[in-house]
């Protein structure tokens, strides 16, 4: 059984179907007490709660789905009609987010993409009715960060004012991205200090908001 697997097993047999903070403290207990994870996790996902909140997205996109904790998170604070996308292309992941997904009762309420993001971006528009996102979610490998943002942009799938958060600026860190979101002049963008995931260790949130 796969690490994976033995979350969701735990999130079955603790937290209550269908009650989408019951199965974020599952994983979260799990993370802290028994098995480290790459979730954004309680404290950082404090940060973006804030940031969804604050931002009150109708369409958002997520880039890293992984066991689909942040989706639960963030889609737990929209509204029915908010559109919701998350892209994982390793399917044995996928398959556990969208079990997840289904016990904290949000299935139909996230549009799950099995996919390379690099394949997936440039067909958002069309494949998936996408016009522009007011909130992007970047969560996956920390190399490709940089060239995904760009895809968004070309794509033109950003507009004046979406909010971008980055995911693990620190640790294990996104520099490239970091030096890109802070100097190509696109984007006001603003570092959130945090601990990284299940650990005092340092990490932190980009907030980087589209000039247009
Ligand atoms: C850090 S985890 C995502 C954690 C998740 N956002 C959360 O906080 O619950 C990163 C995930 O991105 C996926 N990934 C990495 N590169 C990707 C890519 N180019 N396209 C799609 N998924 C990717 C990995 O397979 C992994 O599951």
């Amino acid at each position: 059984m796969s690490k994976e697997q033995r979350v969701l097993r735990y999130v079955q047999q603790n937290a209550s179907r269908g009650d989408p903070d019951s199965v974020l403290a599952a994983v979260d207990k799990f993370g802290w007490e028994t098995e480290w994870a790459m979730n954004v996790g309680d404290v950082k996902g404090l940060i973006l709660d804030r940031f969804v909140k604050e931002t009150a997205p109708q369409t958002m996109l997520e880039l890293g789905t992984y066991m689909g904790y942040s989706a639960i998170r963030v889609v737990r604070l929209l509204p029915e009609t908010a559109k919701f996308l998350t892209v994982e292309f390793n399917p044995e992941n996928a398959a556990i987010a969208n079990e997840m997904i289904a016990f904290a009762g949000l299935q139909n309420r996230i549009i799950q993409i099995t996919s390379d993001s690099a394949d997936v971006i440039p067909q958002l528009k069309k494949k998936y009715d996408v016009d522009t996102f007011d909130m992007v979610f970047i969560d996956h490998w920390k190399d490709v960060y940089v060239r995904d943002i760009k895809l968004l942009e070309t794509n033109n799938l950003l507009r004046k004012g979406t909010v971008v958060v980055a995911d693990n600026i620190i640790n294990p860190g996104a520099p490239e991205y970091a030096d890109y979101v802070r100097t190509c002049g696109k984007y006001d963008s603003t570092f959130h200090e945090s601990n990284f995931e299940y650990s005092d260790d340092i990490d932190g949130l980009e907030k980087s908001v589209y000039r247009g």
